[in-house]
Formats: C-alpha cells, structure tokens, sequence
C-alpha cells in the first residue's frame, strides 16, 4: 500500500504505510473512515483500510485494542458510530435489513471455537446454511457439503460430532462451514488460538491453499505472530492508546521496516511498558 490519497486506497491517518503493496487489485471490501464506540467509549477511531481480492488482510495490535470489536462491526454484527464498509460497490449499512442480509450472504465466518452446532454431525453444520438459504436439493448439499470437507481434508470426519474432534479439526470443519454458501469473504477470529505448533502450522498452510487455490479473500484477527508472518499479505496494526491505526501494511514489513516503537516492540515480542490501563 502506497499514500496515494485516492478514495480507494487511502488511510486517512499518516502511520507508516508498507509501499509494497499492490494497489491495483480488486477491492474486495473498503474500510472508511470507521470509528467504533460503545456507548461514549471509543475504541477506535478513524479506522481506513482496502481489503483486496484473493488477499490475507490482518488485523493486528495488543490485547484490547479493539481487533475482535472491529472484525465484528466488519460482518455486521456492531454499527460503527462513524464511517462506512464498502463490500464492492455497496455500502453495507447504507440499506435496510433486508440489504444487510443479502451482503452478508457474501460473508463466511469462522469464530474462534469454531462454533459448530453440537448436537449436528460435521457434515450436517456444513450443510445447514446451503438448507437455510439455498432451495438446492438434498443431494446437491450433499455433495457439496463433501467438496467442502475434502477442501480441508474433513471428508473423513463428515458423519462425526464436533465432541469427537481435535481443536484442529474443529477449526477445519469451522471452515468448512464458513465456506458452505461460496462467500465472496472469509472473516477469521484468531484462527490459530488454542492449538499447537504443528497443528497451527497446518492450519495456516490450509488457508495459504485457500488462497492460492481458490483466490479467497480473507480477514482474519490474530496476535500468533509465525503465522501473521507465513500467511497476511496486508494488515493493519490498531494501538490502544491512540485509539487509531498506527501502522499499515504486511506483518513482514512491518517486522523489518516500520520504526514505530510500539509496533516495532510487538512484531519483535519484546515488553512495552504498562500503558494507562495496566500490562496489557
Ligand atoms: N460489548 C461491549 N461493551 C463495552 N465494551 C466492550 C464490549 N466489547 C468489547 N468491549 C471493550 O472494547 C475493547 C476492545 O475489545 P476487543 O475484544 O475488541 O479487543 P481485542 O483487541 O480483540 O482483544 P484480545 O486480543 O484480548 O481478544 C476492550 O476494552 C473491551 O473491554
């Protein structure tokens, strides 16, 4: 991401911006000018950014600073007090109810316990948004329910409960699930959280194939600083204090060439001294 002061591109703060990235690729979701409150506390302001087609966009910064609450306003679940969400060309909170469904229907989330239904096999949580909001047949979901599964190597686990699987392998089928309606955005919450090295490392490696494989575009929050650096493309990096982004660009660039003191400290684990509200 340039500074280039085009409406598309632009963060409307002056942190340091990774000049690397491509700018000339799809937006997939446009990110302006958004400050998220609850009630009269701030936890963001003035928060722009682009997600761009068949990327991994992070969101990154300490405990607290307000990642989960952005990536919840993200699919729909928090009004922002100010700015707008651009999914394409349409302006996510710009319509009505009705409108908000129909754009979330371009949206597969996967949260951090992966939240499958535990009285549902793994094949039929994957098959039950395609039975809500799909009129396919029964043996259509079917097969796509297993296309889905062998996608993250799932198929296996297809007539299982979710109490009979690893953390890893819920997150697989969470996926799976995610990507049962063909959405146009994966949103991942701390994907990695509660899983080992190896399993984490397969579990990014997944969502590099995704990528890869499928041209997903994905966002997801995480502080797993390995996997930020094997997968993110683009990120932003939210700071507590300030209530704003303080840096924009990949995990990578930001470990090697932004000087800012606290993002300089995160992306290379060392301590920063407690801030006004203790050791975060
Ligand atoms: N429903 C709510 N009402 C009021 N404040 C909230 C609410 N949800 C979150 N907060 C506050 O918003 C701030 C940001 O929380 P959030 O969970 O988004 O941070 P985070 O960066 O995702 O943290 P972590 O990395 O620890 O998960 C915190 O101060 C939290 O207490």
């Amino acid at each position: 991401m340039n500074a280039d002061t085009s409406p598309n591109t632009a963060p409307s703060t002056s942190q340091p911006v990774d000049p690397s990235q491509n700018t000339s690729a799809e937006t997939m979701l446009s990110v302006r000018d958004v400050t998220l409150a609850f009630g009269p506390k701030v936890i963001q302001h003035d928060i722009s950014f682009d997600v761009k087609r068949g990327s991994i966009f992070a969101v990154m910064g300490g405990s607290g600073c307000g990642k989960s609450t952005l990536l919840k306003s993200m699919i729909g679940l928090l009004r922002p007090a100010k700015g707008e969400y651009l999914v394409g060309t349409e302006n996510y909170w710009a319509g009505g109810d009705q409108d908000r469904v129909r754009i979330g229907r371009r949206f597969g989330v996967l949260f951090q316990s992966g939240a499958l239904w535990s009285s549902m096999t793994v094949g039929e949580n994957v098959a039950l948004p395609m039975q809500m909001f799909t009129s396919l047949k029964p043996h259509t979901i079917r097969q796509l329910v297993e296309l889905k599964l062998g996608l993250v190597g799932m198929l296996h686990a297809i007539d299982q409960f979710p109490s009979e699987l690893s953390g890893g392998m819920k997150k697989r089928a969470g996926l799976a699930r995610a990507m049962s309606l063909d959405p146009d955005i994966l949103f991942f919450d701390e994907p990695s959280a509660g899983l080992d090295p190896i399993t984490s490392a397969r579990l990014d490696e997944l969502i590099l194939n995704l990528r890869d494989g499928l041209g997903a575009t994905i966002v997801l929050v995480s502080h797993e600083l390995s996997s930020l650096f094997a997968i993110a493309d683009d990120g932003i990096f939210l700071d507590p204090d300030s209530k704003t982004a303080i840096a924009h660009g990949s995990p990578t660039w930001m470990r090697d060439h932004c000087d800012n003191p606290m993002v300089h400290a995160f992306m290379h684990r060392e301590r920063t001294a407690p801030t006004s509200d203790g050791d975060r």
